[in-house]
């Protein structure tokens, strides 16, 4: 078969090319290369460590690389919500399975910064208090559009500017995930005015896969989102204990109490509920 006109069958690489590129591809004068089409001049030159400690760029590049990922997950929960309210069911489903894998990658992570010894993460740590993972806003903002509304945080957050605010008010006045998947039990002609309700119709999806097949998927998606989500609090409170054993947190909080008192969180408790009544 003859070779694509586009690809690239040649010995020399691109670079070495003598002839500039082809035009094909983009217009003269908006050429795009690696660099500039993703911004790695901007993008790497965002790692300011506080002290020379070795681990300190490891601890900025990883919350660095959570919070592109939360920016992407939010991206992909907002769609899927939309789709659930416009009815498209295999694609709010195809999101969600991509949420549920970057999920998987923010759990897998820890593991990285866990090579980071305690003794040497202490060399760094009283820098930068008061600051916190509490204070991240994409962070309330996934438990906000996934279901977990608490107006208290607001409250609590310290240093929040204006954009941040206005983001996070915004999320408590938008419709959450959950809100969107009793749109699309109704539209599939399920009761669902009260939670009884919604119990109910759970169960029929449940026990009619043939007729509500897409229904189902959809609820085991979240479900499967909010366990994720809880595998997450689980795997960043072991790594806590591990770094700080039982000392008060930089955001001020008592640190791991804190956040165990957090794990019992689930998004849809009615979908758990659910399993008992089987
Ligand atoms: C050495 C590693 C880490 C330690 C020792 C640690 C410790 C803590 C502590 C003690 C808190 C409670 C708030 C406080 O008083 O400070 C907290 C909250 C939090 N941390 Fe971390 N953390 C670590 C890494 C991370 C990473 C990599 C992320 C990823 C973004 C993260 C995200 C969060 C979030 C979102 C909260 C708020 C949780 C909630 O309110 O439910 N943390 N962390
Ligand atoms: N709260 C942590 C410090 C910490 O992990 C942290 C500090 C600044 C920005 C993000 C952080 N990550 C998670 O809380 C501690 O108490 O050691």
């Amino acid at each position: 078969m003859a070779p694509h006109p586009d690809s690239y069958a040649g010995g020399v690489t691109p670079d070495q090319e003598i002839s500039p590129p082809s035009a094909q591809f983009g217009e003269d004068g908006a050429r795009l290369s690696y660099g500039t089409y993703l911004r790695l001049g901007q993008l790497l030159d965002q790692q300011r460590l506080e002290t020379d400690a070795h681990d300190e760029l490891l601890f900025i590049t990883i919350h660095q690389v959570y919070e592109l990922w939360f920016k992407q997950l939010l991206h992909e929960l907002e769609s899927a919500r939309q789709a659930m309210f416009d009815d498209r069911l295999w694609w709010a489903r195809h999101l969600l399975h991509r949420v549920h894998e970057i999920e998987r990658i923010l759990i897998e992570q820890v593991g990285v910064l866990e090579t980071m010894t305690p003794q040497d993460f202490l060399q760094f740590r009283a820098k930068l208090a008061p600051a916190s993972g509490f204070q991240s806003v994409q962070f309330r903002e996934l438990e906000f559009i996934s279901g977990a509304k608490d107006e208290a945080f607001l409250r609590r957050f310290r240093a929040l500017t204006e954009d941040e605010a206005a983001r996070l008010h915004r999320r408590l006045d938008e419709p959450t995930l959950w809100d969107a998947f009793v749109a699309v039990l109704r539209t599939h002609d399920l009761a669902a005015g009260t939670d009884a309700e919604i119990s109910a119709s759970l169960r029929i999806a449940a026990h009619d896969r043939g007729g509500y097949g897409d229904v189902w998927e959809l609820a085991e998606a979240l479900m499967t989102h909010d366990e994720l989500s809880a595998g997450w609090r689980a795997r960043h409170v072991t790594m806590v204990e591990r770094m700080i054993g039982t000392k008060t947190g930089t955001g001020g909080s008592s640190g791991a109490s804190y956040l165990r008192s957090r794990l019992d969180l689930r998004y849809y408790p009615l979908l758990w509920e659910l399993r008992s009544w089987l």
